[in-house]
């Protein structure tokens, strides 16, 4: 029998189409009374909405929410906040935007109402990612962790398929290193598997038709349990490859997950067969296609493949090596250095995994 620890996080969840018209009864539920709107630049429009939603509680609108979260913008937000006598922050948008409103809630203690519209997962996540001098750091604390989230498919819609797909597989990245984490346990595999099946299923439909709302909720759905899993175990080789790529290389987050996963995965594959096969399961293939089946999925739906087509250059690939080995943490196989610099090489040039 299987021994282990099970640490649920605290959040409340309304998931479903029009699930954005009982922001009232959320922000009730929390006892709030002004809420600061965060959003980035374009989407502005979503975040009008969303105040004339709140009416008298609406405190303002914050729009500068980009991406690794700068401090700069984080102090101009905090204090924004503190001016207007903020009670709690709305975060509708993707990682960027959440991840605005966890810096204010991290030095605050600011209530968040997260309202996620791409497949990241840190809504459900306890996680915080702040970036001063060109470094980001990363950390968990509970504060963080939004308190409410509302799942709107239909706001989802508007979210070009390239990026569906790429989100969705950084999504279905944190799921299938859940399955062979340290801290994994079989409630958290459940979540997993489901949350991939989820999003395996959904991606070829949004292709066909971004506009296919039962695909889009099937991605929402399975974001929010794969974000799930991000937040209650730990990740491993992949997370801290795409952190060193995203972090010391500057490549765009979601692509660089769909790009190393696969990667990763046959990495690990021969050390964690159990997690492996059920991977494979979720997206329909055999026991030992996980690698493969993650690289379809990506390629078919039109995802790059190559490290080399986001940005990534060759004579780099030594460097992001001996970054990624400097520090040892929990992965199924241990951390050698020849055989990372082989799964770089094959990510950077696109190859299916054999
Ligand atoms: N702390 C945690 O647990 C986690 C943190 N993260 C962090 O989050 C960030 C990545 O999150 P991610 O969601 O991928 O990136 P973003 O929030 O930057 O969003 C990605 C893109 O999606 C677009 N977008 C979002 N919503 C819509 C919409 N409704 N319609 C059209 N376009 C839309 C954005 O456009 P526009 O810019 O125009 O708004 C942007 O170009 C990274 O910084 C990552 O480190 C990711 C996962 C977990
Ligand atoms: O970097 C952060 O903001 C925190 C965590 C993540 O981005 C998780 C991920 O790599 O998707």
């Amino acid at each position: 029998m299987r021994s282990f620890v099970y640490q649920g996080l605290p959040s409340r969840v309304v998931f479903g189409a029009g699930a954005l018209a009982q922001l009232p009864q959320a922000i009730a539920a929390m006892g709030a009374q002004r809420a600061l709107v965060l959003c980035t630049p374009e989407q502005r429009a979503s975040a009008e909405r969303v105040a004339q939603l709140l009416g008298e509680r609406a405190a303002g609108i914050f729009d500068r929410a980009v991406m690794h979260v700068p401090i700069e913008t984080a102090r101009e937000a905090r204090e924004v906040a503190r001016q207007l006598g903020a009670d709690c922050a709305v975060a509708i948008g993707g990682g960027s935007t959440t991840g605005l409103g966890k810096a204010i809630a991290l030095d605050s203690g600011l209530p968040i109402l997260a309202i996620p519209t791409t497949y990241a997962g840190s809504e459900m996540t306890p996680i915080y990612g702040i970036t001063e001098a060109g470094l980001k750091k990363t950390g968990k604390d509970l504060k963080v962790l939004p308190q409410s989230v509302l799942y709107d498919p239909e706001l989802t819609l508007t979210l070009p398929v390239g990026l569906s797909v790429t989100s969705g597989l950084n999504a279905i990245a944190h799921a299938a290193e859940g399955l062979y984490s340290a801290e994994g346990n079989p409630v958290i595999d459940l979540m997993a598997e489901e949350g991939i099946a989820a999003i395996g299923r959904a991606l070829p439909g949004i292709r066909a038709n971004p506009a296919d709302l039962e695909a889009r909720g099937d991605a929402l759905y399975g974001a929010w349990l794969c974000g799930i899993v991000l937040g209650s175990v730990g990740m491993a080789l992949h997370h801290k490859l795409c952190h060193t790529l995203g972090g010391s290389f500057n490549l765009p987050h979601a692509e660089t997950h769909t790009v190393v996963l696969p990667h990763a995965l046959a990495y690990n594959a021969a050390a964690a067969p159990r997690a492996m096969a059920r991977i494979a399961r979720a997206l329909g293939r055999g026991a030992d296609e996980a690698p493969q089946a993650v690289y379809d999925l990506a390629r078919d739906n039109g995802a790059p493949v190559a490290l080399r087509d986001i940005g990534m250059k060759a004579e780099d690939l030594d460097r992001a090596c001996s970054i990624a080995m400097q520090n040892q943490y929990p992965n199924p196989r241990p951390l050698e250095a020849g055989p990372l610099r082989a799964l770089l090489q094959a990510a950077w040039e696109g190859a299916r995994p054999a």
